[in-house]
């Protein structure tokens, strides 16, 4: 008894102060428009390359756009996006985001190390509680999109996210062909759904490859059947995104892929995507 009132203070100051960063990150968020997971049951889908390059096609028609990379351990937005030495830094204002190509502002675990391949050693609690700090303290300011990066799978972080900004606009799942199993799919849409996030699709990524001299399609990975799965989990394929050796070639480069390769098959089935997001909140907006 004597135990548990010696703790009670303490407890108490640890509940009041994630509380306090739970409705600071709601008040730094609220001149935020539309706020977006994307998500995936496994990993090395293209999660992040789809997170980073649809922000990219969003800010290149004009969308103010903010990208949180969730992933504590894997952080690799700064690469895909090719912000080689770029830092966040704070100010009076909080920590302020780094700008990114096309001005989007860049939140990562990376962009506070001082080396990239510095390993972060956090457990659940702790990855917790940097994602709230992170929505809590950064200067968001004005966005019409907020993109948010998750690792794979349905943990830690994607919790968070869901319990911290209770006004999530929906939840894009990324899969390939080569993972496109219904209960892979399926665990990642019911914690979309079990949360009351609304589900605006599904995107395949790595779906085919099209022959540049030809035009023959291959599927490398298999069989797409993104359209079946949508079907049977009512709802939307938003994109199939080809296999493009232009992304290995962005980032051996060291540059942005879509800004590089606006043309490129994926580069565009990414415009696709973007424009049927924009498509979709266009049409909540005047409902
Ligand atoms: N459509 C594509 N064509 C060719 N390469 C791709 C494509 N999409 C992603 N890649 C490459 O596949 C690799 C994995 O992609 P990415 O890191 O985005 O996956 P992820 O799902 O975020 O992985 P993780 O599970 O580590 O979070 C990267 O090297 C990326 O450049």
């Amino acid at each position: 008894m004597s135990q548990n009132t010696s703790q009670a203070p303490t407890q108490q100051r640890t509940f009041t102060s994630i509380y306090k960063l739970m409705n600071d990150a709601r008040e730094r968020l609220s001149k935020t428009k539309h706020k977006i997971m994307v998500l995936s049951g496994k990993g090395g889908v293209g999660k992040t390359f789809v997170s980073a390059m649809l922000s990219l096609a969003l800010a290149s028609e004009g969308y103010r756009i903010a990208l949180l990379d969730a992933d504590i351990h894997g952080s690799s937005i700064p690469t895909v996006l090719a912000m080689h030495g770029m830092r966040l830094y704070a100010s009076a204002n909080g920590i302020e985001p780094t700008p990114g190509p096309l001005g989007i502002k860049v939140v990562a675990t990376n962009l506070m190390l001082d080396s990239p391949d510095t390993p972060i050693i956090w457990r659940g609690p702790l990855k917790s509680k940097a994602i709230t700090e992170f929505l809590a303290k950064v200067n968001w300011g004005e966005n019409d999109f907020l993109i948010i990066d998750l690792p794979p799978g349905t943990g830690d972080e994607a919790i968070t996210i869901v319990q911290t900004i209770k006004d999530l606009d929906g939840a894009i799942i990324v899969t390939a062909p080569s993972v496109l199993s219904e209960v892979i799919v399926a665990k990642a849409i019911n914690f979309v759904v079990n949360n009351n996030v609304r589900l605006l699709g599904i995107v395949e990524n790595m779906s085919y490859f099209k022959c540049p001299k030809c035009g023959s399609i291959y599927y490398v990975l298999g069989k797409s059947t993104g359209e079946e799965l949508a079907k049977k989990f009512n709802t939307e394929l938003l994109a199939k995104i080809p296999l493009d050796p232009y992304i290995g070639e962005a980032l051996d480069k060291g540059v942005p892929y879509y800004i590089e390769y606006p043309d490129a098959e994926a580069a565009k089935a990414i415009k696709e995507l973007a424009r049927k997001l924009i498509n979709t909140f266009q049409e909540n907006a005047s409902e």
